[in-house]
């Protein structure tokens, strides 16, 4: 929507709306450091004089559009996708506004350059391609300073989206310690790029409670505190003094876990889930689109969730996430408990098959086979597969190659068209690529996967068609925007079960697939707006339902509901600015602006690392 039609909406009264002027309490070279409020060359022959900024600009006034074209043509220039994520790195931190535009004009060319697999490799070189924080760093052993340090980061109703990470397990490259800032920085690109979340009202954090990655621990430029993973008591009072004090200090912030280890995710998760609007996206928004895949697949083959016969390989934060998912909604379906549902789920892990002899974590359990009825097939995923005769198979290993030719064949032997998700993330660690899992299958499978892929061309079937397959990418990049930009605008007190399901109806009513059984399970990220407004609108919708939104006046109206959304979606758009005094910006413009904040941003700024 263009920022003309914007100022039309009769939401443009509301707290969130992004029409209208943005107040501007800086100027000079503060203005041109503060990469909010920067227009650069394209500020325009007013507001060099409003804001002092003659003779700091060359002359020509530029437009955004051509800005965009200077920028696209740099980013190419540079050797590959590292440089070029670098490049994207520090382009964000001089105009926020124009990073945005050439991000979402590239879309699909540079999703994966500032997200998974390349953000990856920007992680494992944080300390050494480190230029200028980005961020709140936490440390362990200062846990009295926790609200201090958060506190820093603006008023209580200036944040709206945090996203926390302490590190551990990394987009699958595993323990980065204090690099985990940028997984966070990445994740909140995305609320912005996908959602529209407003990027000056979102906070990345890292706890640093040290690293057991011995690399980064030998490495003399490695940043993060150089001591081994505190684990314990110790680590629980850091957690829960940082999500205390983040309550406290920013009362409407909903926070979005991220990347947390095995043995913390899910146990942090149940703890603060029941008490404050918080989500933990490995757990539950890889549930959730994987969920919405498998229903499109089982569209595709014309079978129900009651038909599902599901095997996870690699039962561990996701693994499981994506299980819970699946089995509450085949126990909605069929209107049985959980225990029930969890029968048609087999995981399997190091040790093969988990049944009831096995050592299980919590969350394991609800899914362990009995032992004796496991007729020999403990051993390996093959035998898993020749024994359940699943329809659908999924990946969350980090074992690249673990779905072999013969394991496949195995899953098409006994369905027409099997569901193959290799979700392990980076590229290198998918259990299989679509061209030869397609290849194996005669392109009967149906594949999604963790991190991009190109579209794998035919010939299929006995005919010889030449048709050219794309693969959708299941990541929950394509569901944890909306679901954050759905709960933020409600400011919903709980994040709950029924929100998620209706998280996962929207993106699956958006499935190319229901349409067209050639196209992807999932959309693709050239409509990840759209989604997130359908996402964000079910998920309004059932906070409303439950009791849980406490903003007023939501219109119930779907397309109202639309509209009052999308006027609080931020677009990468040059808003005029109006001059006003720090003291003297309205309570909104504060909120927007951080004016008080962005002063004391400004200023670091100007003075680098
Ligand atoms: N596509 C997506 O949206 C998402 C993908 N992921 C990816 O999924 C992978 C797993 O992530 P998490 O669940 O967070 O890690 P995790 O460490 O919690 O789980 C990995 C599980 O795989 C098991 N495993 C390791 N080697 C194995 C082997 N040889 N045989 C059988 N099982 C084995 C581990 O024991 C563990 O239970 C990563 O690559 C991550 O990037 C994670 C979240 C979202
Ligand atoms: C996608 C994601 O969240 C992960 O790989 O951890
Ligand atoms: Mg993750």
């Amino acid at each position: 929507m263009s920022s003309d039609s914007k100022s039309k909406s009769k939401f443009s009264h509301l707290p969130l709306s992004t029409s209208g002027p943005v107040e501007c309490a800086v100027q000079g070279t503060e203005l041109l450091n503060t990469p909010y409020l920067n227009h650069g060359s394209a500020h325009s022959t007013e507001e060099r004089h409003a804001f002092n900024l003659t003779g700091l600009l060359p002359q020509s006034v530029q437009s955004l559009e051509q800005q965009t074209k200077r920028a696209y043509e740099q980013y190419s220039s540079r050797k590959d996708d590292l440089a070029k994520n670098t490049f994207l790195t520090s382009l964000k931190d001089q105009n926020l506004v124009l990073y945005f535009k050439l991000l979402q004009d590239h879309m699909k060319e540079m999703f994966s350059v500032v997200y998974t697999p390349t953000e990856g490799d920007a992680i494992q070189n944080f300390s050494r391609l480190f230029r200028r924080p980005e961020g709140c760093f936490l440390n362990i052993n200062d846990v009295d300073r926790v609200s201090h340090d958060l506190s820093q980061w603006g008023n209580p109703e200036d944040i709206d989206y945090i996203v926390v990470s302490d590190g551990e397990e990394i987009l699958g490259i595993g323990d980065q310690g204090a690099g985990g800032i940028l997984i966070s920085v990445a994740k909140l690109v995305l609320t912005t790029l996908c959602a529209g979340i407003h990027p000056n009202r979102t906070l990345p954090v890292v706890l640093d409670c040290g690293t057991n990655n011995e690399k980064l621990l030998d490495d003399d430029l490695y940043l993060g505190l150089r001591q081994k993973r505190v684990r314990g008591e110790k680590y629980d009072k850091f957690v829960d003094e940082f999500v205390q004090s983040a309550r406290k200090l920013f009362p409407h912030a909903y926070i979005h876990f991220e990347d947390f280890g095995l043995t913390n995710a899910r146990r942090i998760l149940d703890l603060y889930r029941p008490k404050i609007p918080c989500f933990n996206d490995d757990v539950q928004g890889t549930g959730c689109v994987t969920l919405a895949a498998i229903m499109a697949g089982l569209h595709v083959s014309q079978q129900k969730l009651q038909d599902l016969k599901l095997v996870i390989f690699g039962a561990g934060t996701a693994g499981v996430g994506i299980a819970d998912q699946v089995r509450d909604a085949i126990a909605a379906e069929k209107g049985i408990g959980k225990e029930e549902a969890a029968k048609q789920i087999w995981l399997v892990d190091k040790p093969g098959l988990l049944t009831t002899k096995t050592e299980l974590n919590h969350g394991q359990e609800i899914y362990a086979k009995d032992a004796s009825e496991s007729n020999g097939m403990e051993n390996s995923l093959l035998s898993v597969i020749k024994e359940v005769h699943p329809n659908v198979l999924i990946g969350t290993s980090t074992v690249p190659k673990a779905f072999t030719e013969e394991i496949v064949k195995a899953m098409a032997e006994h369905t027409k068209r099997p569901v193959i998700l290799p979700l392990s993330n980076p590229t290198r660690l998918h259990e299989a690529v679509p061209e030869d899992i397609l290849k194996w299958t005669d392109g009967r499978a149906l594949v999604a996967t963790g991190s991009p892929f190109d579209p794998v061309k035919g010939p299929w079937g006995s005919d010889g068609k030449e048709i050219e397959i794309e693969v959708a990418e299941c990541n929950n990049s394509v569901v944890f925007p909306g679901i954050g930009l759905g709960s933020v605008l409600c400011r919903a007190s709980l994040l709950t079960d029924k929100m998620l399901v209706a998280a996962v109806r929207g993106v699956a009513d958006l499935s190319p697939a229901l349409k067209d059984d050639t196209a992807p399970l999932l959309p693709g990220v050239e409509d990840v707006r759209d989604v997130s407004v359908r996402v964000a609108r079910e998920v309004i919708l059932a906070a409303v339902g439950e009791g849980k939104a406490t903003e007023k006046d939501i219109p119930t109206d779907k397309a109202e509901l639309d509209e009052w959304i999308r006027e609080q979606m931020w677009n990468p758009v040059y808003r005029p600015l109006k001059r006003v005094d720090p003291e003297g910006a309205s309570r909104t413009a504060k909120a927007e602006l951080k004016v008080v904040g962005s002063l004391e941003k400004a200023k670091e700024r100007v003075t680098g690392q």
